[in-house]
């Protein structure tokens, strides 16, 4: 079908776009009061992510409130490790835990490669709903965490500041990592290219954890395997967004993907020198600045535009929204975008 805004492919195609287009990781989700009396109905985050209708709901509740340029499938990275025989519970307040982590060879063997048809299909359903429902309104974002970033979970069982199981285990066992990180990139590529055949229009890579490894280690345990993923998208584009590897930029010139994702403490023209020109950047303002007066959102939301420069970029934050940021200073932060990058 053809989508009536296609701001953000046409950006990440290097095409010329009349303006910069803009959404917002972790739009979908509790900064919005909407979201959060759809969540309250249920028995927790997981009946919502495995319902398609609900799911479908609240992916595009951002696009009639905020009015984004795109929707982001209501999901979560963690249904990959679920899908792999890994099970995970969302504690609310506190994130996910792991019951039951992977660190021995039993472990790593009793993983399974996923069928996304067959144990993640409540994704794929909710991917053919929402398309249906968006009637060609804005592009669809699907998405999955990076191979080392699901390890990450994997291993240390739940969120962390170090995660030193994880990074541990790199160290002792790095052959077996490797079969881990083989079994999670091959459940992975199915899983994106299941979700493209299912309408996604664009694909993000989520490295939440890159920053917290040593650049030798990023290379081996992180980088090849999503140099792997994005050769086996090769008819949709994609963007890799990887938190705090700013060590591996040079390396991320070289993927086969058209953009790259910034957070708040890259430096823009930096990037921009070192990715080249020949792919968009997508980013970045601190997430913080939206705690500012409505005033200080306008002033920081264009100090970020300019660094852009205006081509080959969409407009983002530095990372996902924190869940207490006024909807309203979203807002803004959205109709600066709009307006101020006017061509
Ligand atoms: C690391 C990671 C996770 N999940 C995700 C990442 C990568 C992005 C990042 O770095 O932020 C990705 C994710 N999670 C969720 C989305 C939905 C789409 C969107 O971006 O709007 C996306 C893209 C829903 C969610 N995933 C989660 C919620 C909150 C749960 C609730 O509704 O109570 C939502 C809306 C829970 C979640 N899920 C995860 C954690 C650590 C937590 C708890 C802390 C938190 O809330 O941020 C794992």
């Amino acid at each position: 079908m053809q989508l009536k805004n296609d701001l953000l492919l046409r950006a990440a195609l290097g095409q010329p776009t009349e303006r910069t287009p803009v959404w917002l990781m972790r739009q979908a989700g509790r900064i919005l009061p909407e979201y959060r009396a759809v969540r309250e109905r249920l028995s927790g985050f997981k009946e919502l992510v495995e319902t398609p209708e609900l799911a479908a709901e609240v992916t595009i509740q951002p696009v009639d409130l905020l009015d984004v340029d795109a929707a982001i499938i209501f999901s979560d990275i963690l249904v990959v490790p679920e899908a792999m025989g890994c099970t995970y519970e969302m504690i609310e307040k506190r994130g996910p835990i792991f019951p039951k982590t992977v660190k021995t060879a039993a472990d790593v063997d009793s993983m399974r490669v996923a069928n996304p048809h067959e144990h993640l299909n409540y994704v794929l359903e909710a991917i053919k709903v929402t398309k249906r429902e968006l009637n060609g309104r804005v592009p669809l974002i699907g998405f999955a965490g990076a191979p080392w970033t699901i390890f990450a979970y994997m291993v240390e069982g739940s969120g962390s500041k170090t995660f030193s199981q994880a990074r541990k285990m790199l160290y002792e066992a790095p052959e077996l990592s490797h079969t881990l990180l083989r079994k999670i990139t091959d459940t992975t590529i199915a899983y994106l290219q299941a979700q493209v055949e299912a309408g996604a229009d664009l694909i993000q890579i989520f490295d939440s954890w890159a920053g917290i490894l040593p650049p030798a280690h990023y290379k081996e345990f992180s980088y090849r395997y999503i140099s792997e993923i994005c050769k086996a998208l090769p008819n949709v584009p994609v963007t890799v967004f990887a938190k705090g590897a700013f060590f591996s930029l040079a390396d991320f010139a070289q993927l086969d993907c058209q953009v790259i994702g910034l957070d708040w403490n890259m430096n823009v023209q930096e990037t921009r020198q070192i990715i080249g020109g020949n792919k968009t950047l997508q980013g970045n303002l601190d997430p913080c600045a939206l705690y500012n007066d409505f005033a200080g959102v306008e002033r920081e939301t264009k100090k970020m535009l300019d660094a852009f420069g205006g081509d080959r970029h969409i407009a983002n934050l530095g990372h996902g929204v924190y869940p207490d940021t006024d909807p309203e200073k979203v807002k803004c932060f959205i109709q600066t975008v709009k307006e101020y990058s006017q061509r």
